[in-house]
C-alpha cells in the first residue's frame, strides 16, 4: 500500500513537472474552489430541507412555493458548479495526459527499450505497447477524479460534522446489561461507526477484485495483440489458409478472458451482496437513526428532515472509499503497472554497453576480438580482427542460425549477448534488417526513413533508378497510407524500396542483411551496381547467401566450414 501511495505520488510529480503541469495545479485549485462552493449549496440544501418541511407541515403553501423556487435556484448554481468544474477538470487531465503519455513513450524510445523489454505474454511488463496510452488516460483520470474528490471530501467532512454537532444536540439513552448507557451528540458518533464498518466489510469482500482487474486488462490486451499480429500477417494466414488455426489461437485467449470475467462477475456478485443495499439505504438509514429524536419531541418534521440530510451528507462524504472503490483499484493497478515499465526502461539505459568502443586512426570500421553468443551464453561467432576502409565491401557469408545477423544486431549496440572492442567510423550509418520495414505514412517517408523525405521529385527518380516505377506508386508517393497492406508491394519491391531507402539518406556506412534475397540474380546486381556508382564512398558490409556482384571488389568472411555453436577456440574468422 505504502509502495503504491509512494508511485502515484511519483508519477503525480512527473505530471505536474511537465509542460502545462503547474497550469494544471491551477486549474487544481479552481476546481476545489468551485467544489467548496458545492459544500456552501450542499448547506443551503440542508436548511432548504428544514424551511420546505416546515412549511409543508404548517400547510403554509406560500412558504412552500418560495422554497420550490429556492430549490430551482440551488439546483441551477448546483448544475453550473458541476458543469464547470468537470470541465476544468478536463483540461488538467489534458495536460497531465500528454506530459505522461510523452514521458512513457521517451522511455520506451530511449536505450531502444522497445527492444529490450520482455514484453511477452507472461512477462510481468503486461503488453506495455498495447497499455501505455490506455494506463496514461487512467492514471490522470482517477488521479484527478479521485484526488480532488478526497479533498473537497476532507472540507465537507469538517463542515458537515460541524452542523450535524450543532444539529443533534441531544442525547440518546438506553440500558445495557442493566446500565445505562447515554450518548450525546450520538447521530455524530453513528455516522463514522456505521461507514467504518461498511467500508471494512467493502474491502474485505472487494479486495480480490483487484487482482482480478489486472489480470482481465492483461488478458484482453493480449486478445487485442493476437488480433493485431493477424492483420500484419494477413497474406501469409490468407495464403496458407491459417484461419482455423488463427482462429483457435484467438479462441484460446478468449477462452482466458473468459475464465478470468466468470471469477470477477462472482467476486462482484459477492461484493455487491452488500456494496447494493448500502447504496440504496445510505440515504433512508439517517432518518431511520435521526427519528428516535423525533419521537422524543426533540426535533419537529422539518429539523427531522434537515437532520436526516446533514446526516446523508456527512455519510455519503465518509463513504468516499466506499463508492470509489474500484476506480480506486484502477488507479492503484494502474500506477504498480505504469511505474514498474518506466523503472524497468530507465534501468536499461543504466546497462554498460557489452562492446568497449575505441577511436580506430583513419575513421575506420574496426572491429576487435569480437564473441557474440546467443541468449543461453552460447557462443556463436568470434572474430579476432577485422578493418574495414571508408569504401570497402565485405561480403559475410555462411550457413543459416550460425549468427549472422545476430552479428550486425552486435554491432549496431542492441545485441547485449557479446564481448569485444569496437570502432566504428563517423559518419551516418544505415542497418537494413532481413525483413524490409515499411512505416506507417506515405511512400515517399518510406523511402527517406528515418529522415524527411525533402524533395518528392528527387524520391521520385529514386523509385524510378531502382526500378520501381508504376503509375500506382507515383500516385501514392505523397498520399498516407498503410504501406505493406495499402500499398500492396511484392517482397522483391519492397527491397527495391530499401534500396532506394540508402539512395536517398546517403550513408557512409551500410549494413545488409539479406536485404535482395527476394530479387532475382540479374535484378541484384543491377541494384548493387547502382550502389555503389552512386555511393563510392560508403563502406558496405553485406550479409548473403548470393556473392554480392555489381558492388566491385569485395572481402568475402566464408563461414560455411564453421560449425554451428562451435568452442570459441574453435572458430576464429580472419578477414584479412
Ligand atoms: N532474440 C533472440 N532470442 C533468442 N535467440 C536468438 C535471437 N536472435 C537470434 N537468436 C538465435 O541466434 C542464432 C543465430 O541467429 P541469426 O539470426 O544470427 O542467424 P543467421 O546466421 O543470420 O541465420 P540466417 O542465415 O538464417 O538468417 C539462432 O540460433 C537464433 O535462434
Amino acid at each position: 500500500m505504502n509502495n503504491t501511495l509512494k508511485r502515484i505520488a511519483a508519477l503525480a510529480s512527473l505530471c505536474i513537472r511537465g509542460p502545462g503541469g503547474k497550469t494544471g495545479i491551477l486549474y487544481c485549485f479552481i476546481v476545489l474552489a468551485l467544489n467548496l462552493v458545492e459544500i456552501q449549496l450542499a448547506l443551503k440544501m440542508i436548511t432548504w430541507n428544514r424551511d420546505f418541511y416546515s412549511a409543508l407541515e404548517k400547510y403554509d403553501a406560500r412558504a412552500a412555493l418560495w422554497q420550490i423556487g429556492i430549490f430551482g435556484l440551488i439546483t441551477l448554481a448546483s448544475a453550473s458548479q458541476f458543469l464547470i468544474a468537470s470541465y476544468i477538470r478536463q483540461l488538467v487531465q489534458i495536460r497531465w495526459r500528454t506530459t505522461l503519455t510523452g514521458a512513457s513513450l521517451d522511455r520506451w524510445f530511449s536505450n531502444k527499450a522497445y527492444w529490450h523489454l520482455n514484453t511477452d505474454e507472461n512477462s510481468p511488463l503486461d503488453n506495455p505497447d498495447q497499455r501505455i496510452s490506455e494506463d496514461c488516460r487512467i492514471f490522470v483520470d482517477r488521479l484527478t477524479g479521485k484526488g480532488l474528490d478526497l479533498f473537497t471530501g476532507l472540507v465537507g467532512l469538517t463542515t458537515y460534522s460541524a452542523l450535524l454537532w450543532k444539529l443533534s444536540a441531544f442525547p440518546i439513552a438506553f440500558t445495557l446489561f442493566g446500565t445505562e448507557i447515554v450518548i450525546e451528540h450520538y447521530l455524530v458518533w453513528a455516522a463514522p461507526i456505521y461507514v467504518l464498518i461498511s467500508s471494512g466489510l467493502t474491502h474485505w469482500m472487494g479486495a480480490p477484485l483487484m487482482k482480478l482487474n489486472v489480470i482481465q486488462q492483461h488478458r484482453e490486451a493480449d486478445m487485442r495483440f493476437a488480433l493485431a499480429r493477424l492483420r500484419e500477417s494477413k497474406e501469409a494466414v490468407a495464403l496458407e489458409n491459417g484461419e482455423k488455426a488463427e482462429r483457435e489461437i484467438i479462441d484460446r485467449r478468449y477462452k482466458r478472458i473468459l475464465a478470468n470475467w466468470r471469477h470477477r462477475i462472482n467476486r462482484e456478485f459477492i461484493l455487491g451482496i452488500f456494496t447494493r443495499p448500502y447504496y440504496m439505504t445510505v440515504l433512508r438509514i439517517p432518518l431511520f437513526l435521526a427519528f428516535p429524536a423525533y419521537l422524543m419531541g426533540y426535533v419537529a418534521l422539518g429539523g427531522l428532515m434537515q437532520l436526516g440530510s446533514a446526516f446523508t451528507r456527512l455519510v455519503t462524504t465518509l463513504s468516499w472509499f466506499i463508492f470509489s472503490y474500484k476506480e480506486l483499484a484502477e488507479l492503484s493497478a494502474t500506477a504498480n503497472r505504469l511505474a514498474s515499465f518506466m523503472n524497468q526502461a530507465e534501468t536499461i539505459g543504466k546497462q554498460p554497453r557489452p562492446l568497449v568502443e575505441f577511436t580506430s586512426p583513419d575513421n575506420k570500421f574496426h572491429i576487435r576480438d569480437l564473441t557474440v553468443r546467443n541468449p543461453s551464453g552460447q557462443n556463436l561467432l568470434h572474430i579476432p580482427e577485422l578493418i574495414v576502409k571508408p569504401g570497402d565491401a565485405i561480403w559475410i557469408d555462411g550457413p543459416s542460425g550460425i549468427g549472422k545477423s545476430t552479428l550486425l544486431k552486435a554491432l549496431s549496440g542492441i545485441w547485449p549477448h557479446c564481448d569485444g572492442q569496437v570502432a566504428l567510423p563517423s559518419g551516418k550509418t544505415l542497418f537494413l534488417p532481413q525483413k524490409a520495414y515499411l512505416p506507417l505514412g506515405s511512400l515517399a517517408e518510406c523511402v527517406a526513413y528515418p529522415d524527411k523525405p525533402d524533395n518528392p521529385e528527387r524520391i521520385r527518380q529514386l523509385l524510378k533508378n531502382v526500378g520501381l516505377t508504376c503509375p500506382r506508386h507515383d500516385a501514392q508517393l505523397e498520399q498516407a497510407g498503410e504501406l505493406g497492406s495499402d500499398y500492396r508491394l511484392s517482397g522483391g519491391e519492397q527491397q527495391r524500396l530499401m534500396i532506394a531507402r540508402i539512395l536517398a539518406t546517403r550513408p557512409e556506412w551500410v549494413f545488409l542483411d539479406e536485404a535482395t534475397s527476394s530479387l532475382d540474380a540479374q535484378a541484384e546486381e543491377q541494384l548493387y551496381r547502382l550502389l555503389r556508382t552512386s555511393l563510392p564512398d560508403t563502406g558496405f558490409i553485406v550479409i548473403a547467401h548470393r556473392e554480392p556482384k555489381g558492388l566491385g571488389e569485395y572481402r568475402r568472411i566464408d563461414l560455411w566450414d564453421k560449425p554451428c555453436h562451435p568452442r570459441q577456440d574453435e572458430l576464429a574468422v580472419v578477414a584479412a
